[in-house]
């Protein structure tokens, strides 16, 4: 498939430099100076965080609660996020600490945001989260919570000053209709990695073998 503009790519585009406009204590700004497939010099606004250490800026935490007699259930945070000024309804998630593991950072994060201990069973390479703006990337823990274990009988969260964070779980077999649901009822919106798990689990389940139909 080629380009839309029908330009021939014949660089292996690459960053020539990045200068910083403005910078924050969290995040800033920078001029990215980069050479683009066709060759041409150009420059891309770009937001970084500060606070990176290694190629990842933290955590996501697909953490998965199983009790007995209970429906498997999603452990997901609704906060109120000012860069989106609402609530948001997200896996728990984390920037990581210095010379953590993504694995160290995710059960940390999610006893501090959840008061859940799970244990992880596995992680994602890093994946970015919105490559058009930001270099900010995460690996995502999938973390499995004995919810029969005394320690999880009582949750208790560890939260910082600032940090105000409702635990919301839900069943996975219902996951997006029981998202819709949450969507319909409250001023929130959803992380695309929520949405996109409970649709892909839907189309996951949904008629898995059959076959297109031929049209004559
Ligand atoms: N972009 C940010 N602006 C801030 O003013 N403060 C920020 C930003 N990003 C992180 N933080 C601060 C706020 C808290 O003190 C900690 C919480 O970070 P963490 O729990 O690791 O991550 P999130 O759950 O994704 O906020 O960092």
């Amino acid at each position: 498939m080629s380009n839309a503009g029908e330009q021939k790519a014949t660089t292996i585009p690459h960053v020539v430099s990045e200068e910083v406009v403005a910078a924050g204590k969290w995040v800033k700004l920078e001029k990215t100076t980069y050479v683009d497939p066709s060759g041409s010099t150009r420059i891309w606004e770009t937001v970084k965080r500060t606070t990176r250490q290694g190629n990842s800026d933290g955590v996501g935490i697909f953490a998965l609660l199983k009790r007995t007699l209970h429906k498997d259930c999603v452990v997901l945070v609704k906060q109120f996020r000012p860069p989106m000024g609402c609530y948001t309804l997200e896996f728990p998630a984390g920037l990581m600490d210095e010379n953590e593991t993504a694995e160290v950072a995710a059960l940390r994060e999610l006893k501090e945001e959840t008061g859940y201990q799970g244990e992880v069973v596995a992680v994602t390479p890093v994946t970015c989260l919105d490559p058009g703006l930001s270099n900010c990337s995460t690996n995502i823990v999938v973390v499995n919570i004995n919810g029969d274990d005394p320690v999880n009988i009582h949750p208790t969260q560890q939260l910082g000053d600032g940090e105000f964070v409702d635990v919301i779980l839900l069943p996975l077999n219902e996951f997006q209709t029981r998202i819709d649901d949450l969507l319909k009822k409250e001023n929130l919106v959803v992380d695309s990695k929520v949405y996109i798990y409970a649709m892909g689990m839907v189309q996951a389940l949904a008629k898995p073998n059959e076959l297109p139909v031929l049209k004559q």
